[in-house]
């Protein structure tokens, strides 16, 4: 597996804008870290992390077309906001372009820009470290879901999910609704945890 690293960052650097690349090791290093912590594989979370965001540099018109060329099913949401679907197309192209066939990798890529309901460990791992990396730093929560992901995950992805529909929602962006159903299903875990339910 460390082998196969090794050739995906070569590969990753020469498409990848150097800032994107620069953000997929960082996350990959973060999957590590929170791997260590959440006795998750630490090779898988390296993998998932390094591939998160393989498709991201394709424009939203060039990625619709690209999943419907490859009879990818696309949602209403997803047509309306086109950004999630690097997640999708990105999740495809592990399988089919760089031949991941674990399917925990290929689901931690696709849920990690929307999140779902219930994820795994390693979607959980791939979501937070997309959001807390060390090169971020517009999301003004920042320093305590830093420190929430390595106390209490599910409390850590309550606190991504209000934060980013409260900032898609003040920017007036179309919202997928699994983010809002990944939302209510973490909150009510924090409500249960809170002594609120
Ligand atoms: N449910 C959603 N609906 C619409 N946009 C979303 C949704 N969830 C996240 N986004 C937006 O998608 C963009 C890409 O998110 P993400 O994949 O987490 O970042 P990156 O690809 O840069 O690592 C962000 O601007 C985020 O606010």
């Amino acid at each position: 597996m460390k082998e196969m690293i090794f050739n995906l960052r070569n590969d990753l650097k020469e498409k990848l804008p150097p800032q994107r690349y620069e953000h997929s090791l960082s996350v990959s290093f973060i999957c590590t870290a929170l791997a260590m912590r959440y006795h998750a594989d630490l090779e898988k979370s390296e993998l998932a992390g390094l591939l998160h965001d393989c498709a991201k540099h394709y424009g939203d018109g060039n990625i619709i077309k690209k999943c419907e060329k490859q009879k990818i099913p696309l949602s209403l949401d997803e047509l309306k906001a086109p950004v999630v679907l690097h997640a999708k197309y990105g999740a495809w192209l592990a399988e089919h372009k760089y031949g991941i066939k674990d399917t925990e990798v290929i689901n931690a890529i696709r849920w990690h820009t929307t999140g779902r309901p219930n994820m795994s460990l390693l979607e959980k791992i791939v979501f937070t470290a997309d959001y807390i990396e060390p090169r971020r730093d517009k999301a003004t929560d920042l320093p305590v879901v830093r420190s929430v992901a390595f106390i209490d995950l599910d409390e850590c992805i309550y606190f991504i999910l209000k934060g980013t529909l409260e900032y898609l929602e003040r920017k007036g962006y179309f919202v997928d609704s699994m983010s809002v159903q990944a939302y209510e299903y973490y909150k009510k875990i924090h409500e249960v945890k809170k002594g609120e339910l």
